[in-house]
């Protein structure tokens, strides 16, 4: 039965050598790469996994897949736990990462294929047939024959691709699959990611690219430090934040008069306030607040007399928003 995949109370820990004099020897605490994850990735949608350079993604993944054990709590992949039962495990699910090399170069696409397709124990009659119709699906059948160490990176992502897909899984775990891609290659991998989760497919997204993760995730999970901290929509995700726009305006002339008055806005709202000068030597404000400050700041140098040269605002994008929550910090910064 499809129940998804489950974690309950992930951990891991990786022990941490530390040089003493000429000698290794363990450190005393060994450092959380993952801790306390309980997380669920249901059949039939796309789920989100984000979080800063090594907020416990990549570690994550390969526990689900059954590379790393976990060094507490329990991951069940339609209720099959990965420890006990890691081969039938394997069985369900497949990988596809942006990041490493996961073909091999001297061999043709149908072999790499045809290796791994082994690895995953599908029987040999479907194996024949499947190899034919991923070739189609990632448009290689042509280039089938060559050896993968003359093709371009693209061609080379889309066996990787192919690869991911070979034993036909029910559940997908995708660490960063768009990463170094063209545009239209990225765009036609994010159209199949949407069709396989149309198709029943349990997929899990690690991606740094915040718009592939809010045009593909239904739910997305939020991790710092190997640990939850927000889960929801992307909706709900960007809603839960302080969200910051940034007003920046350069006077035609510096005008001592309202410099001060945007001091005493900035002090009045609890405005971050930055202050410099222009290429042209005019001066320069930058204004981030919550809320929009735009009528306020024209209102204040109107009524000094100041002369408006330039004037923009930006509100702030959903990446500002989940960063923010990622790393709390980053908010004052
Ligand atoms: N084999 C290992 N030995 C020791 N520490 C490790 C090992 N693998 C990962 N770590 C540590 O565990 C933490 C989580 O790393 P992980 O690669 O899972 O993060 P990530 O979220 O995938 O980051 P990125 O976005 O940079 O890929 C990091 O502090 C990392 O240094």
């Amino acid at each position: 039965m499809s129940t998804g995949i489950v974690t309950t109370d992930l951990r891991k820990t990786f022990p941490v050598r530390r040089w003493q004099g000429w000698r290794r020897r363990p450190a005393a605490a060994p450092v959380p790469a993952v801790d306390g994850l309980s997380l669920r990735i249901p059949p039939g949608q796309v789920t989100g996994l984000l979080g800063l350079n090594g907020a416990g993604k990549t570690t994550t993944i390969r526990i689900l897949s059954t590379l790393l054990r976990p060094s507490g709590g329990t991951v069940s992949v339609d209720g099959l736990d990965v420890v006990e039962h890691a081969r039938e495990v394997r069985r369900r699910i497949n990988v596809i990462s942006g990041g490493e090399r996961m073909v091999y170069d001297r061999l043709t696409a149908r072999e790499n294929l045809w290796y791994f397709g082994q690895l995953y124990d599908v029987p040999r009659a479907r194996l024949r047939v499947r190899i034919g119709e991923l070739l189609d699906l990632v448009g290689l059948t042509e280039a089938a024959r060559l050896p993968v160490e003359r093709y371009s990176r693209g061609m080379r992502q889309r066996l990787v691709i192919a690869r991911g897909l070979i034993n036909d899984p029910a559940y997908l775990l995708l660490d960063e699959p768009t990463l170094g891609l063209d545009a239209p290659i990225a765009h036609q991998l994010r159209a199949l990611i949407a069709q396989l989760a149309a198709d029943g497919v349990g997929v899990l997204l690690t991606s740094h690219y915040l718009a592939e993760v809010e045009q593909l995730c239904r739910h997305v999970y939020l991790i710092a430090r190997g640990s939850l901290v927000a889960q929801g929509s992307p909706a709900q995700l960007a809603g839960q934040t302080v969200r910051r726009h940034t007003v920046r305006l350069v006077l035609a002339e510096a005008d001592p008069s309202v410099t001060a008055a945007l001091r005493a806005l900035a002090v009045r709202h609890d405005a971050e306030l930055t202050v410099d000068v222009d290429d042209e030597g005019r001066p320069r404000f930058a204004l981030r607040h919550p809320e929009d400050l735009v009528g306020a700041v024209v209102t204040a140098v109107v009524q000094q007399g100041g002369a408006v040269a330039g004037l923009t605002v930006t509100p702030p994008t959903l990446e500002d928003a989940i960063l923010a929550l990622a790393d709390p910090a980053a908010v004052a910064r």
